[in-house]
């Protein structure tokens, strides 16, 4: 096969006329055209139960196309060269017999073929077995699916079984799309590229750690969906615990997608359990209700649209983490999450133990703490916090506080950082799993996130409330002030 058809495949997408797929995944392929990288026969099978033909269907992802990409971005070649890969089909996904119509269309191609399945996870199983059962796949088809897999273990083992009795695991592409995010991939490298933070990165040196992952949307029409998961399945559950194992994961031995998941596995088998006994110090629950959001009022989680009165649903949390291994004991993991909160944010700060003697101004002490800030969104960089003399005759030797900084946006300026959606289907069409969910992760951070649950259900307390902009419920600033610490406040 020449270089240019080498990533040639058949793409073919299950709920192709849905909100993640008009939003994001054809955002992401027009981007993808536009840097060049499909390959000359690569094609793309849109499948939705909308009476539409090609033409129809092009017009609406067209016009989907215009909303969601930047227009600065926006060049009427790339698009009309990404819409003339597009074929649509009209299917139902229950209905077998229309199956057939996918397979003449895949028998026309080549390449690798490509299920992706923006779908309800719910209709996985019947998609898969609709697909052997018409002879569409083969070994080499990989599927592409998205989170959340199930609402606790047991249904994410059914979901899992159903897929498993069609493909094998090397086929299958679970979506978590925060690994797919530059800058938490650059977890990776930060932490394995640089010798410096390899050998302080452990319980001799880090006080503690802090993830926060807040919000600034409310639910977004989704309530419906958001209402039956709440903050701890939409997010704990899946991104936050991913970025909780690639900061605490040992190195792995190389850069192979079984390595760097069978380290992070490692991390979840080791996350100590919030036993009742802890429920009320490890974890806070919170409720946004009427505030603001950009200066403008916002209602309350239970006057949002197609809300039902008294729900007790989660829409952040606050909890303190533990990993019981020889690298991390007595290193707590603080995170917080929540939607409605003052802004857009997402980092984690490394805090450094202080020097063994401390022989400066005692009125000083509190800053000897070196910080390793990592900007995930927006405004990606980092930030390392380091005590230097402050300038001057006057000063003695006064400390101060400063950062080594490194903003992507200005270090990097004419580089532009492609979203998750670009890099996750990239790697699919490349085939490389690392930036995927192995089964074992996902039922891994179910077990610890279902105890979790269970034992808050049997403390029996409602969420506590905050206002809508605020950064959550006063109980989780007693979360870390209990501990002698607080939140990094420094956004
Ligand atoms: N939207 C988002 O931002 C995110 C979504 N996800 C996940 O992505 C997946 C898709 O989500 P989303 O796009 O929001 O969901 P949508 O409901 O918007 O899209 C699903 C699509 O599937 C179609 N569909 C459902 N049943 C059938 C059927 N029997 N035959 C044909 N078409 C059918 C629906 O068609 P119709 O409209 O005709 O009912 C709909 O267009 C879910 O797993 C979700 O959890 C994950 C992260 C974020
Ligand atoms: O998966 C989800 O993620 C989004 C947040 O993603 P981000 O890339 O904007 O940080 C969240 O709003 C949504 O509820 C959840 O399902």
């Amino acid at each position: 096969m020449s270089r240019k058809n080498e990533n040639q495949c058949d793409l073919i997408m299950f709920g192709a006329l849905g909100d993640l797929a008009q939003r994001k995944l054809f955002p992401a392929l027009y981007q993808l055209e536009a840097a060049g990288l499909l390959a000359p026969k690569t094609r793309i099978l849109a499948l939705a139960r909308q009476d539409l033909d090609t033409d129809g269907a092009r017009d609406q992802l067209s016009a989907k196309l215009k909303e969601h990409v930047k227009s600065a971005e926006m060049d009427e070649k790339v698009l009309a060269r990404i819409l003339s890969r597009i074929d649509y089909l009209k299917l139902d996904f229950a209905t077998t017999d229309d199956y057939v119509g996918l397979r003449q269309w895949r028998e026309s191609g080549g390449g690798a073929l490509i299920v992706y399945m923006a779908t309800p996870p719910a209709l996985y199983g019947m998609i898969a077995r609709n697909l052997k059962q018409t002879d569409c796949i083969d070994a080499a088809t990989r599927v592409v699916v998205e989170k959340p897999i199930g609402h606790d273990l047991e249904s994410s083992h059914e979901i899992n079984d159903q897929l498993a009795e069609v493909f094998n695991e090397n086929q299958l592409f679970r979506i978590d799309h925060y690994l797919g995010k530059e800058t938490v991939q650059n977890l990776i490298a930060l932490r394995f590229a640089n010798n410096l933070f390899a050998s302080q990165w452990n319980q001799d040196h880090i006080s503690h750690v802090e993830i926060t992952v807040a919000e600034s949307v409310g639910i977004e029409g989704r309530w419906g969906y958001f209402d039956q998961a709440g903050q701890m399945r939409d997010m704990i559950q899946n991104h936050l615990l991913q970025l909780l194992c690639l900061i605490a994961m040992d190195p792995p031995s190389d850069l192979s997608a079984d390595s760097i998941r069978d380290e992070k596995v490692k991390v979840l088998k080791a996350l100590r359990p919030i036993t009742p006994d802890l429920v009320e110090t490890h974890l806070v629950r919170g409720q946004y209700t009427a505030g603001t959001a950009a200066g403008k009022p916002v209602p309350g989680y239970l006057e949002e649209e197609d809300a039902v009165r008294g729900s007790t649903t989660e829409t952040f949390v606050a909890l303190k983490a533990e990993i019981s291994n020889w690298r991390w004991s007595g290193v707590p993991f603080y995170i917080r999450t929540g939607k409605r909160m003052p802004e857009k944010l997402s980092q984690i700060i490394i805090h450094f133990k202080p020097a063994p003697h401390y022989i400066f101004d005692p009125d000083q002490k509190h800053l000897a703490n070196n910080k390793l800030i990592i900007r995930l969104q927006p405004d990606e960089g980092m930030a390392l916090q380091i005590l230097t003399k402050d300038q001057g005759l006057d000063k003695g030797m006064r400390l101060r506080q400063g950062p080594l900084e490194l903003t992507f946006s200005e270090t990097f300026k004419h580089a532009r950082i492609p979203d998750a959606y670009e890099r996750l289907l990239w790697e699919t069409m490349k085939g490389n799993q690392y930036l995927f969910v192995r089964r074992d992760e996902v039922e891994y951070a179910w077990r610890w996130v279902d105890q979790v649950i269970s034992n808050w259900e049997e403390h029996a307390s409602p969420p506590k409330r905050y206002a809508a902009g605020t950064w959550g419920p006063v109980a989780s600033i007693a979360l870390i002030t209990r501990d002698g610490r607080s939140w990094y406040e420094d956004a």
